[in-house]
């Protein structure tokens, strides 16, 4: 939480493009050429691949990075258990799933000293992270940098969705940064390190994350949109290579198959030097969304909105899809203009970075999140559906929010601390209390 942390940020460089091979070096001459795996790697370095998918998967979905770092990543001691804190991972047995509509206001500030990976609190998710599917709901609030220490999640990627206050994020591959407004993906396994960039003694960093232990985040298919729209590839930034060159005890914490295991290193992990391949981190600045919508009439299905999306065994069935509702027009004719109200097959979780959101006239507040699971009934409250009925059709800039929703093929469970959280919100049914009838036969 230092004036250097946010110096460094302003002057980070990144690479651009989704899904690239890309290739960096921190020093001139450490990245070889023509082979991954000389018999000497350049300066004395070690080489090492990380796999993000199995060496056979379709070269599409194929990814795998070469590592060109100080140590190998195999010299280390053994793992020990540790405190698995507020964190949980599928399968989420611990309650049963409910059907009702939940809604949360934001996490409590934590204690002082809390960093990114103590401030992690499970909402919910699905699946089963052994069997690499489903996803978690994770919120953080944190108030303190991880010092000497950093974590890798072997159970899966982590989306995170900063909601107040920017990070620092120090990788393997190299540094990125995130503030609200931004997405920054973390690939399964790669180790980091998080810095808090803002709030120095004030309000706590926040924000959401996605854990998606299924396959990796993909762009959408654009379909008849066409070869452009939605998220363009070139706007997504992975990081150059740095290293740390640190001879000093270094906690690593590592999730695996639901717990925690720490083990202490005797040198920083963040020492890759160079690297290529298309296993790596990134950010996404969610502002350069091409919002697509309707120039006609009727409210579009969100999948329209689709910024992210990890694709299941069956075409067009998510995983999980993450989807922005980013600054746009409204112009529909004869068409009730916010979300309609709907019963989904999928499960929907929604949380909201600034503003607010055209569904709801109030307690969707930002840092908070609403669940509306597999078919349960949802859509504009009362006041949203009162309002926009009788609203004149002009053209609307929706522009004081955005929001967005992790949405699933599963059925979210939410955890016993979720469920029974202070924060929750307890008569969330009452916005759809008083919708008047109005047939007349
Ligand atoms: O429930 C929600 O607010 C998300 C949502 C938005 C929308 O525009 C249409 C369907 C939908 O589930
Ligand atoms: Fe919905």
């Amino acid at each position: 939480m230092s004036e250097q942390a946010r110096k460094t940020a302003e002057a980070l460089e990144y690479l651009t493009g989704f899904g690239n091979e890309h290739s960096s070096e921190a020093v001139p001459g450490a990245l070889p050429h023509g082979r991954n795996s000389p018999q000497r790697a350049p300066l004395g370095l070690y080489a090492e691949q990380l796999s993000g998918s199995a060496f056979t998967e379709p070269r599409r979905h194929n990814r795998r990075s070469w590592l060109y770092r100080i140590r190998p990543s195999a010299a280390h001691p053994a793992f020990t258990r540790a405190g698995n804190g507020a964190l949980r991972t599928a399968p989420f047995t611990e309650a049963v799933p409910d059907p009702n509509r939940l809604r949360w206001n934001p996490l409590p500030d934590p204690a002082p000293g809390t960093d990114f990976l103590a401030g992690l609190w499970t909402l919910g998710g699905n699946g089963d992270a052994t069997q690499r599917t489903g996803m978690a709901i994770h919120l953080y609030a944190a108030n303190a940098d991880m010092t000497d220490r950093v974590f890798s999640d072997s159970d899966g990627e982590l989306l995170i969705v900063p909601e107040r206050g920017g990070l620092l994020l120090r990788t393997e591959l190299g540094l990125l940064s995130a503030g609200p407004g931004e997405v920054a993906l973390i690939p399964r396994g790669v180790r980091f390190r998080v810095e808090l960039l803002d709030g120095e003694g004030g309000a706590p960093a926040r924000g959401y994350v996605c854990e998606n232990y299924g396959q990796p985040f993909d762009l959408p298919d654009l379909g008849p949109i066409g070869a452009n729209g939605l998220a363009s590839a070139r706007d997504f930034r992975a990081p150059v290579a740095a290293y740390e060159d640190v001879e000093r005890p270094t906690e690593v914490v590592n999730k695996f198959c639901g717990n925690l295991w720490t083990a202490t290193y005797d040198h920083s992990p963040l020492d890759v030097v160079a690297w290529h391949g298309t296993h790596v981190p990134y950010v996404y600045d969610l502002r350069r969304f091409n919002v697509i919508g309707s120039i006609s009439h009727d409210h579009p299905d969100p999948s329209i909105f689709t910024v992210l999306t990890s694709p299941s065994d069956t075409p067009g069935l998510a995983g999980v899809d993450f989807v922005v509702f980013a600054p746009r027009w409204l112009v529909g004719e004869d068409t009730f203009r916010p979300p309609y109200f709907h019963r989904n097959v999928m499960s929907e979780y929604m949380g909201l970075i600034e503003g607010a959101y055209d569904a709801k006239a109030e307690g969707f507040v930002p840092g908070g999140g609403s669940l509306h699971n597999m078919m349960s009934a949802h859509g504009p409250d009362r006041e949203t559906f009162d309002r926009a009925s009788a609203a004149e059709l002009k053209p609307q800039k929706i522009d004081d929010g955005l929001a967005f929703m992790f949405e699933t093929r599963w059925p979210i469970t939410a955890t016993p601390q979720a469920a029974g959280a202070e924060h929750l919100q307890r008569g969330y049914d009452d916005v759809w209390e008083g919708l008047q009838r109005h047939f007349r036969a």
